[in-house]
């Protein structure tokens, strides 16, 4: 689906600590976290004394083999990463988690999120004598850590040191997991970007990227990780610090609209109900269109649609299907081939819109793909009207901070104003949420503060390297 789906993923992490299932209990959690990223899986495990891993290309049943796993089943400790590029490109080398042999000792590395100043400690490090294997931004942090590590035995205060040190000089989003033979840590940067949780399996710790992870594993959800923490697990319990004071949260508002599974929970209330709430603000925005029905777009709108149906007391019908076998297709880039796409993963239900006045809500509009076409397949499929509600903001600026929701030249609204952009899909209305309604969505939820970079170009964290994540990987090939 790479080339023609309007958002792309992430990243997923999963981790467990000291249980005797570890790698196969990674194995479930990260088949829950696999719309976070299709591309690439791998796992690694600790014996306690040495990292073993394995991973591969594509999504986690065709990455990993049975025999892969069998190898890794006898060892208590694990993490798992299922990945989205956003900076390198898709090939194995890129596959996470990272795991590297020295004399001091192993080390594995997973991250979600994208660095924004990589390519800059990534020449001063190679002009050091570095090497690096990858064309990832996360590297770096391994080159860095082993830099800092000196050589006599490190105690357990001495390790946490030079990793505070370390993130301390990388810059950006981050979600981190760091293993050492004996220790498992995990970090978030100081602006809270990824979202990363913490949860208890039969007495053992484990970090996930999202809740939904705890439930298929049947782990407890203890609590979200906040801003600039940094967790250490090891056979002695669990260590609570943080990397550094200043923090100031903001996490991605396009978890809460897009990304996140509509089970997962923020701050112990799901996606569903918050993406429902979105909705229920839109229809306070639209209370001037009169319609028969509302139609959510399959899958990630329903709730919003839900929300906007109980607010506004118009009906939601399933008047749009989705094919749910369109998981991978190959197919050619190109706007042809993406509308060819849409049309392959979404279907009108013709009894349900004909002679109808409809409300379509979607999420989110990229490049106007999708309601491009949907709108002429429901007036195809006899329609009166057709009226676009978007839950989310217009969507205007790319993000470097871990999603590819494409350039600049891509976005229809970072070029054209909301009339314009009806005119284009051809509705009879279309209204956005504003920013701060999505605002007060979030603070009602306990949100301490979120980033709204691609609605609003106020990006957060200052991107060092003014290039998008997904060119960074020319620029390391020398293309
Ligand atoms: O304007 P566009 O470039 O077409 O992109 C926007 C669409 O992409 C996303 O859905 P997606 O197709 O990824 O599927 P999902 O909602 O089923 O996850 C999003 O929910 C919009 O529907
Ligand atoms: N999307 C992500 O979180 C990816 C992590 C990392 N930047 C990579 O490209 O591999
Ligand atoms: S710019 Fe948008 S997609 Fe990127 S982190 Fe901020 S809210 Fe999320
Ligand atoms: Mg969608």
């Amino acid at each position: 689906m790479d080339e023609f789906d309007g958002l792309k993923e992430e990243c997923g992490l999963f981790g467990i600590w000291g249980h005797p299932e570890a790698s196969e209990l990674t194995y479930i959690a990260m088949h829950s976290l696999q719309h976070r990223g299709q591309q690439g899986a791998g796992i690694v495990s600790s014996s306690g004394d040495y990292l073993f891993g394995a991973r591969g290309m594509g999504l986690l049943t065709e990455a990993l083999s049975k025999e892969q796993l069998d190898s890794l089943k006898p060892f208590p400790h694990a993490i798992g990463h299922t990945r989205y590029a956003s900076s390198g490109g898709s090939e194995l080398s890129n596959v996470q988690p990272f795991l590297f042999k020295s004399h001091k000792g192993d080390l594995a590395l997973a991250h979600n999120g994208n660095l924004v100043n990589a390519m800059n400690l990534r020449r001063a490090l190679e002009d050091q004598g570095a090497i690096f294997q990858t064309t990832s931004d996360s590297e770096v942090l391994a080159h860095l850590l082993r830099r800092e590590r000196g050589g006599g035995e490190e105690s357990f205060e001495g390790r946490k040191k030079r990793i505070k040190k370390v993130l301390k000089q990388v810059k950006g989003a981050f979600a981190f997991m760091i293993m050492h033979q004996d220790s498992l840590t995990v970090a978030l940067d100081d602006h809270g970007v990824r979202p990363l949780m913490l949860g208890k399996k039969d007495g053992s710790y484990c970090v996930a990227s999202e809740t939904c992870a705890f439930t298929a594993i049947g782990a407890e959800y203890i609590r979200d990780i906040e801003a600039g923490e940094m967790i250490t697990i090891t056979d002695e319990g669990i260590d609570f610090d943080h990397y550094t004071d200043t923090t100031s949260p903001h996490m991605c508002s396009m978890e809460y609209i897009y990304f996140a599974r509509a089970d997962s929970e923020f701050r112990r209330t799901s996606t569903y109900r918050i993406r429902k709430e979105l909705g229920r603000s839109l229809a306070e925005e639209m209370q001037g269109i009169d319609a028969d029905i509302v139609i959510g777009v399959p899958d990630s709108s329903l709730a919003a649609a839900h929300g906007f149906s109980e607010a506004s007391g118009i009906k939601q019908e399933q008047g749009l299907l989705k094919n749910r076998y369109v998981g991978r297709t190959f197919i050619t880039p190109g706007q042809e081939a993406r509308e060819r796409a849409v049309r392959m993963k979404l279907s009108p239900v013709r009894d349900i819109v004909e002679g109808r006045r409809v409300i379509v809500i979607d999420d989110s509009i990229v490049r106007g793909t999708t309601s491009r076409f949907i709108v002429k397949a429901l007036k195809k499929a006899g329609a009166k009207e057709v009226h676009m509600g978007v839950s989310s903001p217009p969507l205007k600026n790319p993000c470097y901070y871990g999603i590819d929701v494409s350039t600049h030249a891509e976005i229809i609204a970072s070029t054209k104003s909301p009339e314009e952009i009806r005119d284009e899909i051809g509705a009879d209305s279309l209204t956005y949420l504003s920013v701060d309604k999505m605002h007060d969505v979030y603070h009602s939820f306990g949100s301490k503060g979120q980033c709204d970079a691609c609605f609003t170009g106020n990006y957060p964290i200052d991107i060092e390297e003014a290039i998008l994540p997904q060119e960074k990987d020319l620029k390391q090939k020398g293309v």
